[in-house]
């Protein structure tokens, strides 16, 4: 059998299973298709892999207070583990947790079970993510995203709901993960020495460097799932492709030419706009192809897409009807996609950057996935019938990807980790367990940033939460939105500051097809205000409430009405916190200085200055910054502005920005701004 050196770990460790066949640089080569057998449920269950293992598995984790279970994609993990706890009786005097980086996977694979079940879901079988509690009285089986239990531990600090908490996909090291694995470990230790009822943990993962878990969770041993139920053929490119996007488009053409109807396609993308223009590349092309190949129905995935339309993927395509989905890499890991066959892979991912040194800010750029990425990105072919995975980088360019992602908590901006770990009641963050240390100097920095919005104070050498920090933490939000909530109040404008940062929230409310160009500017004319693209999104969100959120409205206007959904949705929630830490609801009407004016208190620490010579420097870290061509400020060119978010594409973009007077910021933060620029007031 060829053994490839780069297989997924857990082949690794088991010579002679052969999960993977690579046969290279033979596009267009297909398996027959097999018969559409639709097998009972309860016959799927028995002809994963992991069914065999079962017996030993329940035996070997009622034993353990902590294990690592390493397994290949799709062997039946995340579905099956759970259940056999449940009807093997373990963990049965609480609840099982089973966490997921992301709410896509923690509502299908919820969806999932509860069906294997034969119950409602909700009922034994629920979950909980950010906006949406699906659980009862009844639930046993609890899936949630890491953020969610990590909320539930700042009430309740020893997890005592739960008997077994399973932290699934431990590979992606999302900041909530990272930080959840110190919580559940201190958690088990707590109700150990004061003789509670123990904490079962279990970390899974088909990817994972199983030394430093190991090591981690106390020695934990590991387990291994070996084999994977239907094969995956990789392929590569022969050449570097100049533009990924170019080759994605070509090769969902060339599938959908080639292979049977029935057969959909997963492709492997960046971001929201990235994936909107592909998609309706993608409508128009296949408007104008002969009818020998079949109709196709493109869907796409993204993150800040409301949740009914995240779960659209997993509906059928039409009888005859190819379903091409176009997804971020929230589709990665521990979703099954009914009716995928090919999956296609850019290799590329939009991540978080931040160097603490350097340029002090956190950035998002588009960047290389890691070797586990792309695996777990080939295991969402494969796991209903044998698949393929079209990796669009060459096989020496997959050689040199780095093995496995930088943990979140080593590349992101500390602060919203700091402030929650400090809300747990952790005073001593540096000391805090974590399995990678973030550099101390990203500390100080965090540290900084949160005395500077008045979340942290010195004590004695000890940094401690004011009032105003425990207040911020009640907000599942950046602690600079949290800040700028908490301050609208006393600006008389917090339900705009709230309809502005839940518009923030979500990704883009707007729509902007590049065919008709001319068409969109005209109608956003309406809305720009010279004030910027805050000001200019909360005119097109009052017009939109004006209109009763009107369908035909949203269309002419080129404004996403879905995601405007989903933003009153979290607008709903937030005003919720509002209303519990008696914050006072009101509106400032037409005279919005006082919303700029909020802004500039809240979000200080972005702010930027025009240069003599045009370009911009970032005031807090003296970094060279543009304004983004999509700002309503791009031709105007203020002298201050205060921006959401950067983007580092061939420039370091300031992105969603909003016009401010130098007076706000020093009234703001007079000695930070004294010290940093020697602002003066006009
Ligand atoms: N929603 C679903 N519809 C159809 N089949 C499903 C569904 N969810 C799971 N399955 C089947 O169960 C198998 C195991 O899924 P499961 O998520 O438990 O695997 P896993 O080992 O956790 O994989 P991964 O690491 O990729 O999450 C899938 O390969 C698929 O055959």
């Amino acid at each position: 059998m060829p053994h490839d050196p780069d297989l997924p770990p857990a082949k690794k460790f088991k010579p002679g299973s052969v999960f993977f066949r690579l046969e290279k640089n033979k596009p267009g080569m297909l398996l027959p298709r097999k018969g559409n057998v639709t097998t009972p449920i309860e016959v799927q269950r028995k002809q994963l892999p992991i069914y065999h293992a079962r017996t030993r598995l329940v035996n070997e984790l009622r034993q353990l207070h902590n294990a690592i279970v390493i397994g290949e994609t799709g062997s039946g993990k995340t579905t099956q583990i759970p259940q056999y706890l449940f009807e093997a009786g373990i963990g049965r005097q609480g609840l099982i947790a089973i966490t997921q980086p992301r709410r896509v996977a923690a509502i299908s694979l919820a969806a999932r079970v509860s069906e294997e079940k034969r119950t409602q879901l909700g009922k034994l079988v629920g979950y909980t993510v950010r906006f949406e509690d699906v659980t009862s009285p009844e639930t046993k089986l609890k899936f949630m995203t890491d953020g969610m239990l990590l909320r539930e531990a700042i009430g309740d600090p020893m997890l005592l709901r739960y008997t077994v908490v399973v932290l699934d996909e431990a590979h992606e090291r999302t900041v909530h993960t990272d930080v959840l694995f110190g919580v559940v470990k201190s958690a088990q230790r707590r109700r150990r020495e004061l003789n509670k009822i123990p904490l079962k943990v279990i970390v899974m993962s088909a990817t994972m460097d199983v030394d430093l878990f190991s090591e981690y969770f106390n020695k934990s041993p590991v387990l291994y799932l070996e084999g994977r139920q239907h094969p995956i053929q990789i392929y590569y490119t022969k050449q570097p492709q100049s533009d990924y996007l170019q080759a994605a488009l070509v090769s969902v053409f060339q599938i959908h030419q080639e292979a049977p109807q029935s057969h959909d396609i997963l492709v492997f993308m960046t971001g929201q706009e990235e994936i909107e223009a592909l998609a309706r590349t993608c409508r128009d092309i296949a408007k104008h192809l002969p009818d020998s190949c079949g109709p196709m129905v493109v869907i796409p995935l993204y993150a800040s897409l409301p949740p009914a339309q995240q779960l659209r993927v997993f509906q059928p395509a039409p009888k005859g009807c190819r379903k091409v989905i176009l997804a971020t890499n929230i589709a990665e890991t521990s979703v099954t996609i009914s009716g995928i066959k090919y999956v296609i892979d850019t290799g590329m991912v939009k991540a978080k950057r931040f160097n603490p040194g350097e340029s002090g800010l956190e950035v998002l750029a588009v960047q290389r996935v890691s070797k586990a990425q792309a695996w777990q990105r080939a295991g969402r072919a494969g796991r209903e019938d044998a698949g393929f995975c079209y990796r669009l980088y060459t096989e020496q360019e997959f050689d040199n990807l780095i093995p496995t992602t930088v943990p979140e908590i080593q590349r992101c901006n500390l602060a919203g980790v700091m402030l929650q770990l400090m809300a747990l009641g952790i005073p001593d963050v540096m000391n805090f367990d974590f399995m990678s240390k973030p550099s101390p100097e990203a500390v100080r920095s965090a540290v900084e940033h949160l005395e500077l919005l008045g979340a942290v104070e010195r004590k004695d050498a000890q940094v401690l939460l004011t009032a105003l920090g425990k207040r911020m933490a009640s907000f599942p939000l950046e602690p600079r939105y949290a800040k700028t909530i908490l301050l609208s109040a006393d600006f008389s404008c917090s339900e705009e500051i709230l309809s502005i940062v839940s518009l923030l929230s979500v990704d883009t409310v707007l729509f902007n097809p590049s065919a008709r160009r001319d068409e969109v500017l005209a109608a956003r004319k309406k809305f720009t205000s010279s004030e910027g693209d805050h000001m200019t999104l909360l005119n097109i969100y009052r017009a939109f409430k004006k209109v009763g959120g009107n369908k035909e409205w949203c269309r002419e206007n080129f404004v996403n009405s879905r995601n405007m959904g989903l933003v009153k949705d979290v607008q709903a929630q937030l005003r919720e916190i509002c209303l519990k830490l008696n914050l006072k609801l009101e509106s400032c009407g037409a005279d919005t200085g006082n919303v700029r004016r909020c802004l500039a208190h809240g979000m200080f620490i972005n702010a930027a200055e025009l240069q003599p010579d045009g370009s911009y420097l970032a005031l807090d870290t003296h970094q060279a910054v543009a304004i983004h061509p999509s700002s309503v400020l791009f031709q105007a060119k203020p002298a201050y502005v205060v921006f959401n978010e950067l983007l580092h594409t061939s420039r370091c973009y300031m992105r969603d920005l909003c016009l401010v007077d130098a007076d706000w910021l020093l009234d703001a933060a007079p000695e930070y701004f004294g010290r940093k620029l020697h602002l003066t007031r006009s």
